[in-house]
């Protein structure tokens, strides 16, 4: 089962696979015309009405498969307004071969005449609000028709997730969706093919430029709204945790703070400006200050990184194992302090970033490549009830459930710092996004942004990766 959004991004994976979408529209296109040969013999006449989108433009194939039919094709609206070159070129081939196709610019002029089969391409996933003309007028003479109606991905005015109907909404004998099954067709007393487009399981299992779409939202134009990240870290280490703070800046946290032992507060004020230091007493992190650090990030609604340089004083672990138990918010632990996470009780929602040993000392599965032992690490994100980002070559992001698979970065990446970032880039993302979303986008990003310095193979430092970050998270140039 896939939801719109989730198919969306599938499809622009798959396209930065190599498989384009013009080659998906043409499988769709194939087992639309599938579909019709399933619901009428030779010969019998087709109407495709069909609107601007691909949808549309998934008709526009299937009318080129369909040669021993009697086809009409009827577009709503003008070709020009057609939105996607991809459609528009399907179009423009029907009309180069001569095929029965019909401008209609009023929904006055849509004509039926009486035809065995309607194809209904009007609207799939890219619906929005109620139907508009032309197409809802078109929409109510199809369901006058006494044809069979296959409508294509979604009966249009059907919502794909919910299953809501628009009023006015066609009414299908039969649908024909793409890929995998989808959440609002179950809700519907229609029978439904699930068709095998021919995108390749690694657009699932891979994460990418598809799944940083997902993060591509609208963002918050007020100062808070897109989160502040709060990291209590530092301690033996300065480095670490001013790292994570930046990296959140750079990957559009409001704001970044950092809560540190008040020994190295000048130092790690001194990196930068943009950072707010926020100094407790003494060298390292003790359960002193646990209750504090629990008020500040919960009143301000904080993603908390915590681990970043914190050390292993027993007092800290001790601490961070206080933390945990009454912190209710959202949490990225890296680093010294994810030894404690596999024995708290926490009512937190936690983003775990291990790396391949930390992973096995918590008790996760004890291996160099990660990647090829996916199942173990999905068992153990599933009993510890933790979202898991195991960090190595290629990472792997599981919540138990389902389980991915980050190849982004360059072998310039070994240096040290690069899961600093990471841990910050994580708690940014997670400020605006559902866990295991931000935990699969965070390292696609982290290593993007290495990709963009690729002329740093040798040499490149984890700083460097904050300048490239927002080129990375929101750069046109995703492939
Ligand atoms: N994304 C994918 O993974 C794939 C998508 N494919 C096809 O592409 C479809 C989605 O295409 P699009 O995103 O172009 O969207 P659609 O083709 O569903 O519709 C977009 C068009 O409808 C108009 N529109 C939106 N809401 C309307 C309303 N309420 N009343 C009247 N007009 C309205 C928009 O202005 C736009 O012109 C899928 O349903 C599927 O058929 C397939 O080609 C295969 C792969
Ligand atoms: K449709």
């Amino acid at each position: 089962m896939i939801t719109a959004e989730r198919m969306a991004a599938v499809d622009r994976n798959a396209a930065a696979l190599g498989v384009s979408q013009k080659q998906l529209m043409e499988s769709s296109g194939n087992a639309v015309a599938a579909a019709v040969r399933d619901a009428a013999d030779a010969g019998s006449r087709v109407a495709i009405v069909a609107g601007r989108g691909n949808n549309g433009g998934d008709a526009f194939v299937a009318a080129r498969f369909l040669k021993d039919y009697d086809v009409t094709v009827h577009l709503l609206g003008r070709p020009e307004t057609i939105t996607t070159d991809i459609a528009r070129e399907n179009w423009d081939a029907l009309v180069e071969a001569d095929c029965d196709t019909r401008v209609v610019r009023d929904s006055r002029d849509l004509e039926l005449d009486d035809p065995d089969v309607v194809v209904d391409a009007m609207l799939g996933t890219g619906i929005t609000g109620s139907l508009r003309e032309p197409e809802a007028s078109a929409a109510r003479l199809v369901n006058e028709t006494n044809a069979t109606v296959v409508a294509v991905d979604v009966p249009s005015g059907v919502d794909a997730n919910t299953g809501d109907a628009a009023d006015g909404a066609v009414e299908a004998d039969r649908v024909v969706t793409f890929h995998d099954a989808k959440p609002g067709l179950e809700e519907l007393d229609t029978p439904v093919t699930v068709a095998d487009i021919g995108i390749p399981e690694a657009a699932e299992l891979f994460v990418g430029p598809g799944d940083r779409r997902i993060v591509d939202r609208a963002r918050g134009a007020h100062k808070g709204e897109n989160g502040r990240v709060f990291v209590i870290g530092g301690g033996p280490y300065t480095g670490a945790p001013a790292m994570s703070a930046q990296a959140a800046l750079r990957a559009g946290a409001d704001l970044s703070f950092v809560a540190c032992p008040d020994r190295i507060f000048d130092v790690l004020a001194s990196y930068t400006e943009d950072l707010i230091v926020q100094p407790y007493d003494g060298d390292h992190l003790t359960p002193d200050q646990v209750d504090e650090l629990v008020d500040t990030a919960e009143s301000h609604d904080d993603v908390v990184v915590l681990g970043p340089g914190l050390g292993t004083h027993d007092e800290t672990l001790e601490a961070v194992e206080q933390f945990l138990s009454s912190f209710a918010g959202k949490a990225v632990v890296d680093a010294d302090a994810l030894s404690v996470v596999p024995d708290v009780d926490t009512d937190a929602t936690l983003v775990c970033t291990p790396n391949s040993h930390e992973l096995a000392e918590m008790g996760g599965p004890d291996v160099d490549s990660l990647r090829e032992h996916t199942d173990e690490i999905e068992s153990f994100a599933a009993d510890l009830g933790h979202v898991v980002l195991a960090k190595g070559k290629d990472d792997v992001i599981s919540d138990g459930e389902t389980t991915r698979v980050c190849r982004a970065g360059t072998p310039g990446m070994t240096v040290g710092g690069t899961g600093d970032t990471l841990a910050g880039i994580t708690a940014a993302l997670l400020a605006t996004q559902d866990a295991f979303d931000a935990a699969c986008v965070a390292p696609f990003v982290n290593g993007r942004a290495a990709e963009l310095l690729d002329d740093r193979h040798n040499g490149l430092l984890a700083s460097d990766l904050l300048d490239a970050l927002p080129r990375a998270l929101w750069g046109d140039d995703d492939e």
